[in-house]
């Protein structure tokens, strides 16, 4: 398998500086750091309310912060227009709401739209995407039809797509000029086997050079498929590093205040974390 390329700080990444963000005077995001890097799976982790969703959308372009930088590819995130943004990075939300008339094949064409594909282009697309998160026989059918997490799947192909589309696409496609992508929980309703699917997808398109920023609540999941883990309690930033650096401090325990026992994953020995009942 590919090693996950690193890339030194002077090369293109995003990067968030000193980040601020207030509403009804309470602090949502306070001076947060950090970079999200191409050929990276970056998994934000934090309790409820920690301020994940809200730095999602400042990182992606949808919300902006009240201080504080953010740089994608070495320029400023706000000088990009909403057409070169959109090819540049695709973001699934937490919450979607779809026409209901909608097929399954019209809600991924709907991540076409940045793009100009000729119909056998886009079809081929589509169904290749859809075979890559399990979905391919669903085409045909209405959206609101499908069960929970085969929509979430859906979704996370319409983002797919997006960046996909891309006409320059080839097998290095990321690894020039690099793409990310934003996903906000996009596990949370799937099944054990769809989880372990996405997650090695989400490996497989970081390996090609992609950036992925993640939101997961499952710290375990976060310490096996994450390149770099960045936890936040009250908009602050509490640490930022990787799975092993985060198994030699307690920050887990004491951000979730949860009564936990820390484990070593049998086969790769990164942390792992269980309820002591
Ligand atoms: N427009 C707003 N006005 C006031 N408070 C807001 C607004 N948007 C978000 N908040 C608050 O900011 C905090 C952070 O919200 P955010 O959705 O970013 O949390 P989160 O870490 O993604 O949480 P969860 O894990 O529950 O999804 C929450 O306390 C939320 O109630």
């Amino acid at each position: 398998m590919a090693t996950v390329k690193k890339y030194s700080s002077n090369q293109l990444m995003l990067t968030v500086n000193k980040l601020s963000l207030g509403r009804s005077g309470k602090p949502l995001l306070d001076q947060v750091s950090l970079s999200i890097q191409p050929g990276q799976l970056t998994i934000i982790l934090g309790p409820n309310g920690a301020g994940k969703s809200t730095l999602l959308k400042c990182c992606s372009g949808a919300l902006h912060a009240d201080n504080g930088h953010i740089h994608l590819d070495n320029k400023p995130l706000a000088d990009w227009s909403l057409a070169d943004l959109a090819k540049k990075r695709a973001v699934l939300t937490q919450q979607i709401h779809m026409p209901f008339t909608l097929t399954v094949k019209e809600v991924v064409s709907l991540g076409l739209a940045p793009w100009s594909l000729s119909d056998q282009q886009a079809n081929a697309l589509i169904h290749e995407t859809l075979m890559d998160v399990g979905m391919a026989d669903t085409e045909p059918r209405r959206y609101a039809n499908l069960s929970g997490g085969e929509q979430q799947r859906i979704q996370l192909a319409r983002v797919l797509v997006q960046l996909y589309a891309d006409p320059n696409s080839n097998q290095d496609k990321y690894t020039k000029e690099p793409k990310y992508l934003f996903l906000d929980e996009p596990i949370s309703a799937l099944d054990l086997h769809q989880q372990q699917k996405v997650l090695r997808l989400l490996k497989t398109l970081t390996q090609k050079g992609l950036g992925i920023f993640c939101i997961l609540h499952d710290i375990n999941l976060a310490a096996l498929y994450g390149d770099n883990l960045v936890l936040l309690e009250k908009g602050r930033v509490t640490f930022n590093g990787t799975p092993s650096q985060l198994s030699k401090g307690n920050q887990i325990e004491t951000t979730y205040q949860a009564d936990l026992i820390r484990l070593s994953h049998p086969d790769t020995q990164l942390p792992q974390w269980q309820f002591k009942q």
